[in-house]
Parts: C-alpha cells; sequence; structure tokens
C-alpha cells in the first residue's frame, strides 16, 4: 500500500499532510470537549457501543491501516470507557439525506449512447485503451483458440482461468468488477473459471493521500479540519472503486469510515464500457459458443457498476438494509452521516472488527465463526427470499465479526432485488428438491424466469436426475451447497438457459458463506443450516403458492407423511422466529375453505387412520397388560394376535401412533401454541361426508371417536394447573 502523500498545506490546514502517526494520536486526543454534544431536538437518543478503554487517548497500533484506536474519557482521568452518545434527529436526519440526495442531483448514470458521443469523437484515446485490452484479451483468446485446435480446451481450462484473473487485475477496476461479476454467473463460466474469478481480490494500488482528501473537501465544500479532528494519515483499505480512511467527526465525535472514490475512476470505466459494448457486438455476432447476449449482459453489469459509482446511492441502500434486517440484534448496519456524504464520499459509522475470512483473530476474541456464518445464512436467506432486498456482494472484505459477537454488513455498493414471484419459486423448488420431482423442479424454471414458457423442459427433466439422484444419494441437508451450486452450474451450461443475475448472486452469497464456514468446519452443511428457515416458511407463511408447497410435501399418494411433518416441527421450531400458532394455519384454514375440498377428503381419510392407530394403540396397551396366561386365551391359539392383524400392520400403527404423539408433544410444548388452533379439523370431521368414511375404523370406533378425541383436546384448559 503507498504511504500516504504529503498534502498540499492550503488545502489540508490542520497539518494532516504529516503521514506519522503520532500526529494522529495527537488530534485525536479528546481532553474533555469531546463529550459536548450537539444540542439539537433529540428524537431519538441511541448508544453507540461503549470503545474499549485504555490510558491514553486514542492510540494507533502501528501500521498504517492497522490502527486499533482506543477511546477514554481523558476529563474522567481514571481510564473509564467512553460511551459516545449519538443523538439522532430524525427529522434532522431526513433532511440531511435529502441534502445529500440534492448534493447527487448530477450523479452519473450509465448511457450507452452518451458514451457513444463522448468517446465517438476520441478515436486515439479510444485506441490507446484498445490496444491495451487488446493485447491482453487478444493474447489470452489466442491461447483459447490453440487449446481448442489442440483439443486442450478442458484440460487447460483451470491454467486459462487463473491467468484471466491475472488479466483482468491488471486491466484495472472495471476488469476486476467484471471479474467479480462473472464469479457469479455459472450460466456464462464453467467452474474453474468461476472459482478463479471469485478469488479476485480488490486490493487495488491506492491512489496518493493528497487527491484523496482535496476530493473530500472539493465534495463537501468544507475544509478538511472544520470536518474532522483526526484522519488516518494512509488508507486503511483500498478497493476497485474507492479507498477508505478512518477518521473523527469534529462536530460529534463520532469515529467514522470514510469512502473517497478513485479519482477519474468514472472517465476510465465509461471508456472501459464503452470499448467493451463494442467487443460484446462483434462476440455477439462471430463467436458460437456464447449463446448469451453479451451486450444486454455488459449493459446489465455496467449499469450495476455506475450506480456503485454514486455514494450516495450506497449511503441509501444500507439505510433501507439496516431498516430490514438490523432488527435482530446479531445484524449490524453502519449509520450513514449524510452531511458528510456525496456522490465521491461516503461517511459511515466505524465498524470495530475482524473480517469472516480470520477465523484465529475471530476466535481469539472468543466468538465464534460458526455461529457468526450461521448468522449470516439467516439473513441472507431473510433477504433472499423474504424482503427480496439483499446484499450483492458479500465476499469476507465486506463482513466484519464485531467484538459483542455482532455480524456486520459493509458495502451496500451492489444490492439486488428477488423478484416476489421467484421468491416462492425459490422455497418452491427447495421443495420439489427434496421431493425429488425432477418434472416439477424443471417447472420452476418458468416461474424462475430461466427460461421462456415456450420452452420444452422434458429434456431437462433427465440432466436433473442424473445429477441429483447422485449427488441425493445421502439427504439433502448433507448436501454441500457448493457441489448443488456446480452441479446446476452444469447442468443450466449445458442448456438454453438465460439465468437472471439475481439468482446468480443469490447462489454466490450462499455459496460465500458456505465457503466461510468450511474454513471452521469441514462437515458444515448451508443447506441444513437454512433448513429451519424454509421448515418455518413452509409451516407458517399464508401465500397460496408456499401453502401448496407445503400440502405437495406433506402429502403423497393420498397419504399423509407424519415424518415430514414430524422433521419441519422439529426443524422449524430451531427458528428463532418460530412460533407454533401459526404453525400450520394456512393449511388448515384451507380446510374450510371451498377450494379445499380435495384437502378435506385426505384429512378425513387420515383422521380415520390415526384414529384407528390410537385406538389399536391403546388396546394393544391395555392387552399387553393382561397377565400371560389370560392373554393367550385371548388370543384362542390366533398367531396373529387379537385383531388378526399382520406383524408388519401392527408395526405399521404402532409407530403411527406414536409419531402423532411426538409431533402433538412438539406442538404443545412449542411457544404459543393453543389447540384450539386444530378447530377446523374437528369442524371437518363433523360434516356428514366423514362420517361415511369413519365406517372404515376398526373394532366399530366412528369418526366420532376421532371428533371426541379432537374435542378433548381442544377443551380450554383448567385455570389450575395440571399436571401432564
Ligand atoms: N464502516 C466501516 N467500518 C470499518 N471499516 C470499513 C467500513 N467501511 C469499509 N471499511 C473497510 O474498507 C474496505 C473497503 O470498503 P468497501 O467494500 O465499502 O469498498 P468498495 O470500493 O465498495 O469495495 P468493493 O471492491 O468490494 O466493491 C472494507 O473491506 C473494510 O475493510
Amino acid at each position: 500500500m503507498a504511504a500516504g502523500a504529503a498534502a498540499p498545506a492550503t488545502a489540508l490546514s490542520l497539518a494532516f499532510s504529516s503521514s506519522s502517526a503520532n500526529s494522529f494520536h495527537q488530534r485525536c486526543s479528546l481532553k474533555g470537549k469531546r463529550s459536548k454534544l450537539p444540542s439539537a431536538a433529540l428524537v431519538e437518543a441511541k448508544p453507540v457501543p461503549a470503545l474499549k478503554g485504555g490510558s491514553s487517548g486514542l492510540r494507533g497500533s502501528g501500521g498504517a491501516g492497522e490502527y486499533a484506536i482506543q477511546v477514554v474519557d481523558a476529563a474522567a482521568g481514571n481510564g473509564a470507557p467512553l460511551t459516545i452518545r449519538s443523538r439522532i434527529d430524525l427529522a434532522g436526519v431526513i433532511q440531511a439525506e435529502a441534502r445529500a440526495m440534492a448534493r447527487a442531483f448530477n450523479a452519473s448514470v450509465y448511457s450507452p449512447e452518451l458514451l457513444a458521443s463522448r468517446y465517438g469523437s476520441r478515436p486515439i484515446k479510444v485506441l490507446q485503451r484498445a490496444i491495451e485490452i487488446l493485447t491482453e484479451l487478444g493474447y489470452f483468446a489466442f491461447k483459447l483458440f490453440l487449446d481448442q485446435r489442440r483439443g486442450l480446451l478442458d484440460q487447460r481450462k483451470r491454467t486459462r482461468a487463473v491467468e484471466l484473473r491475472g488479466i483482468f487485475t491488471r486491466l484495472g477496476p472495471t476488469f476486476v468488477k467484471i471479474g467479480q461479476g462473472l464469479s457469479t454467473r455459472p450460466d456464462i463460466c464453467p467452474p474453474e473459471y468461476l472459482e478463479e474469478l471469485s478469488e479476485l481480490q480488490d486490493s487495488l494500488p491506492t491512489f496518493p493521500d493528497y487527491e484523496a482528501f482535496s476530493c473530500i473537501e472539493r465534495e463537501l465544500g468544507m475544509p478538511l479540519d472544520s470536518i474532522y479532528s483526526a484522519i488516518s494519515p494512509s488508507p486503511i483499505a483500498a478497493a476497485s472503486l474507492g479507498q477508505v480512511y478512518k477518521a473523527q467527526l469534529k462536530r460529534s465525535g463520532d469515529l467514522v469510515a470514510v469512502k473517497v472514490q478513485r479519482p477519474g475512476i468514472e472517465a476510465a470505466i465509461g471508456l472501459d464500457f464503452y470499448l467493451l459494448r463494442g467487443l460484446g457486438f462483434l462476440i455477439n455476432k462471430y463467436v458460437d459458443f456464447i449463446s448469451s447476449n453479451v451486450v444486454a449482459l455488459i449493459d446489465e453489469f455496467a449499469g450495476r457498476v455506475y450506480q456503485e459509482l454514486n455514494y450516495v446511492q450506497e449511503g441509501q441502500n444500507a439505510r433501507r438494509f439496516k431498516k430490514l434486517y438490523a432488527d435482530k440484534e446479531d445484524v449490524l448496519v453502519p449509520d450513514i452521516f449524510w452531511d458528510y456524504t456525496s456522490v465521491k464520499v461516503l461517511t459511515m459509522e466505524w465498524v470495530d472488527g475482524i473480517k469472516l475470512n480470520q477465523q484465529e483473530a475471530i476466535e481469539k476474541q472468543g466468538l465464534r465463526l460458526l455461529e457468526l456464518v450461521n448468522t449470516g445464512i439467516q439473513c441472507s436467506l431473510r433477504q433472499l427470499l423474504e424482503y427480496g432486498y439483499f446484499h450483492a456482494d458479500p465476499h469476507p472484505g465486506n463482513l466484519l465479526a464485531t467484538p459483542e459477537g455482532k455480524l456486520a454488513f459493509l458495502d451496500f455498493g451492489m444490492m439486488s432485488e428477488t423478484p416476489e414471484q421467484a421468491r416462492f419459486a425459490i422455497i418452491g423448488h427447495v421443495v420439489h428438491l427434496v421431493n425429488r420431482d425432477y418434472e416439477a423442479m424443471a417447472r420452476d424454471y418458468y416461474d424462475l424466469k430461466f427460461l421462456s414458457p415456450d420452452v420444452d423442459v422434458s429434456p431437462i427433466v433427465p440432466a436433473l436426475r442424473n445429477f441429483f439422484d447422485d449427488a441425493l444419494n445421502a439427504t439433502v441437508s448433507e448436501l454441500n451447497f457448493k457441489t448443488l451450486v456446480d452441479g446446476l452450474g452444469a447442468v443450466l451450461y449445458e442448456y438454453p438457459f438465460d439465468v437472471p443475475a439475481y439468482y446468480a448472486l443469490i447462489l454466490r452469497s450462499l455459496t460465500v458463506l458456505e465457503g466461510l464456514a468450511l474454513y471452521a468446519d469441514p462437515n458444515f452443511k448451508v443447506l441444513a443450516a437454512s433448513y429451519p428457515y424454509f421448515a418455518k416458511r413452509l409451516l407458517t407463511d399464508p401465500n397460496p403458492y408456499l401453502r401448496d408447497a407445503l400440502i405437495e410435501l406433506l402429502f403423497k399418494d393420498g397419504r399423509f407423511r407424519w415424518n415430514r411433518l414430524e422433521n419441519l416441527l422439529v426443524q422449524g421450531r430451531q427458528d428463532r422466529d418460530f412460533t407454533a400458532k401459526d404453525a400450520l394455519q394456512p393449511v388448515l384454514k384451507l380446510l374450510l375453505a371451498p377450494e379445499g375440498e380435495e384437502l378435506r377428503v385426505l384429512v378425513v381419510k387420515e383422521a380415520v387412520y390415526v384414529t384407528e392407530a390410537i385406538a389399536f394403540g391403546s388396546m394393544t396397551d391395555a392387552f399387553n397388560s393382561i397377565p400371560q396366561p389370560i392373554r393367550s386365551l385371548m388370543n384362542n391359539g390366533n398367531q396373529n394376535g387379537l385383531l388378526n392383524l399382520s406383524d408388519g400392520e401392527r408395526e405399521r400403527m404402532l409407530e403411527l401412533r406414536d409419531r402423532v404423539f411426538r409431533i402433538w408433544g412438539l406442538l404443545r410444548s412449542s411457544n404459543n401454541f393453543d389447540p384450539s388452533l386444530l378447530q377446523p379439523i374437528l369442524q371437518v370431521l363433523q360434516e356428514p361426508e366423514a362420517q361415511q368414511l369413519g365406517g372404515r375404523v376398526i373394532g366399530g370406533i366412528t369418526q366420532r371417536f376421532a371428533a371426541r378425541l379432537l374435542q378433548q383436546v381442544l377443551r380450554p384448559p383448567p385455570t389450575a394447573p395440571t399436571q401432564r
């Protein structure tokens, strides 16, 4: 990382020119005046976690970019930690955000036409960059061509993928971004390329600090010394589009991260996308083995990168993300300081934390990586499948473990949305996968918008069967998510799929988390960790699509699969948002609805089986308690026992009874369970059609027995506590 270059004294009047950590400490000394807070009208006061106690103001741990700053209340003089309180005046925040938006009114948006008009008249500049890119990419393409001629394309895939990663790094930010983007597209790249490109690091060379500092002054319209009481002399991180400094706000004393955009990046990216688009046209026209529309892909991608260049937009993304997901206490999203944010400067709450790929450092703090990864998985599932608004770039550098054990999300430049229909279709897809219903899985690709409705999915079914029958030879929960993604990728790669970008990004966010978890535990299974969430959604979500998926999961060939319900309840209860009062409600409601006819018949039939099993079980218990000699007399030489049932039948009945009792126990012991929720079943059993089916029950017990049984269950509990 380049050392911080000297800043012009005029621009940086607070002697920020010094790159010495010492001067930084001196200026960060709090000396009592830190405790003065703005006296704005207070709508909400929120404590910021206390910073670590220390003995002498702010202390740097040495190397630039690695400050372990400790703040003490010097005024108190006793080394007691100082709690910085951010007083948030909500109206003030909204106004500040509006002002930041106004500052961003001229933020660039991607427009191929604009780029064409800008660069169409600058042939020399275009030519220079074209030569640079073509030399790199052309040589690479030539090698691919030779590989193909020599029949070595497959064999050399890994080597070429490594080379491509190097080329993208050399070609700069646009290509680093493209490489990162391609690493999420299994429909475009073979697995070897996906792996190598996802390794693309965004640790690019830094740009001079004086340029960053003058950019801050220009963008915020204030001299640096009136904004900060201190700022790190060099960046603490340099990423693809900007670099990040640690600073302390003069007005409030808050510690902040200041992200400053690379100078001239917009022009560089614009020129690159102009050229790439031209190349895209050529590829579309002449390269047969690439079936996707490359120009459309470039346009979509360029649009995203341009959005990332607008830091006000990024701040708004962070705000939205925080509102949706930081309601959970284990998730942290930094606040945005709107008065210090513009298109090219983003100021956010400083997050003290360790990157999620530094397992040792995390565990040294007494934190467990797997717990943090699990928080990430649960949060990702909510992002992808509940609200649909998700962080599309969750690489380990953007996920921090805080000392309090929270998972902090950073970098909201690239967000994506899962359309509502797709959210349900994904859950349905998992249900079909669990059921190994490959026809239904193939049909899901219409709902997922992978295929247009006129494409015949029948050829895909055997491909899915081939892959999943092998992959699923254990249970789905034991399946490695990456295997699944690679396998699906291989299937998608061979068929005319058009995978929407959001889907590829979803896969990537879960693969990233799984990758992190595998460091800590090679046996970790992301799908198993996701099950409680899926189970909870299926059991409780009233959406008709999910309700039908649940019915599909629970009934097969006219029989109820009690083992599945038990499994769902066991799993669903592990989700912290699960409430038993909502469990099965969507299905039970359907029982009473006009369109629930088919379900009613199934439920009545099942009630008969269950009643039979319970009655039989009770009789067996009673029978077994009779002394042996009398039992023999009662059997009267009948080998199959009292009811003349085969061993298999008897076993099945007892198993069913035990399972139903276990499920009942699971429900009763869950929070908020109220037995009257089963009322719809009682109502259905009392209908005349149910009585005809009741005749089957052994020993003359009719459906009335079932109804009475339920009535017992539903009776309001006595007021005095009774022993179970
Ligand atoms: N609020 C913060 N608190 C502490 N460190 C931060 C904060 N924001 C960013 N950083 C540090 O700066 C690095 C780069 O930030 P960020 O990922 O936002 O930049 P970027 O240019 O958008 O990167 P990318 O290339 O991933 O898109 C992070 O990995 C993290 O180390």
